[in-house]
């Protein structure tokens, strides 16, 4: 892995184009959307899904949005459009004609309910989601560790995986992550045969360009952050939308 601050921007999408065709793989938050107080606080373009379904056509339909929030959540934000959806961090996926690829399993009602109770003591956030359950403490950054090590403790008793963000803990069924979405969309057309390429800002989004670059794609790295394997950075969602031509 390298630090995003060696990383240079992307040459333009139409230039990769004039090469191969490109698969490409956008994560929501922070990547998409500038990151807000609270999931539910995020301002999306009212014509932001438009914009993505018209990227796709350009891309013969090798556009896919992989997030940790559910299809049906992105969806709810993004209005309709026909586009392909990885939620729960690849868990669950859904084709734009409404045909599910794989399907998620809920937590068990026992974690959510002891996620629940943690979130309400301390004063932070509980996300409960399709697929999983999130803990948020942007509001209350000092108890990351605590939630990270309640979250950790739980999903080991409980035989469960966590994932982590930016500013938060969340518990997911093993074999969730955005690389194998990734894979398993690569595997079927329109992707078959893309250079696949992955957009994402955050720790999650590693595991998508690993995927990408085991398949002979790449990542790019949106905004600083740790140590990655992305080949290429862009700077902000602005950047993003600029590469995108969205
Ligand atoms: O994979 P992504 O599309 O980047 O989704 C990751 C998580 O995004 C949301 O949480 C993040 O964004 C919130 C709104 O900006 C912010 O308040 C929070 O601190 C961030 O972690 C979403 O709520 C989660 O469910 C996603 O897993």
């Amino acid at each position: 892995m390298t630090l995003p601050a060696n990383l240079l921007p992307p040459p333009p999408l139409a230039e990769l184009q004039q090469h191969a065709r490109i698969g490409l793989f956008l994560d929501f938050d922070g990547t998409l959307v500038e990151l807000a107080p609270g999931p539910d606080a995020i301002a999306v373009p009212a014509d932001l899904a438009v914009r993505l379904e018209r990227l796709g056509e350009r891309l013969g339909g090798a556009l896919a949005l992989v997030s940790g929030r559910s299809a049906a959540d992105l969806r709810r934000h993004l209005g309709p459009g026909l586009l392909t959806l990885a939620g729960s961090h690849g868990a669950h996926i859904v084709a734009p004609d409404g045909s599910v690829l794989r399907q998620g399993s809920p937590l068990p009602g026992a974690v959510s309910e002891h996620l629940r109770l943690f979130a309400s003591r301390s004063g932070l956030l509980f996300e409960e989601k399709a697929h999983g359950g999130a803990l948020h403490y942007r509001a209350r950054p000092e108890l990351g560790d605590q939630a990270t090590d309640f979250a950790k403790q739980l999903a080991q008793h409980h035989g469960l995986a966590t994932k982590e963000g930016k500013c938060v803990i969340e518990l997911v069924w093993p074999g969730a992550d955005k690389g194998g979405a990734a894979h398993l969309l690569c595997g079927n057309m329109p992707f078959a045969g893309t250079i696949p390429v992955f957009i994402g800002d955050d720790i999650t989004d590693e595991d998508g360009f690993a995927a990408c670059i085991r398949m002979g794609g790449f990542g790019i790295k949106v905004g600083e952050g740790g140590a990655t394997c992305a080949r290429y950075r862009l700077a902000s969602v602005k950047d993003v939308f600029a590469w995108l031509n969205l």
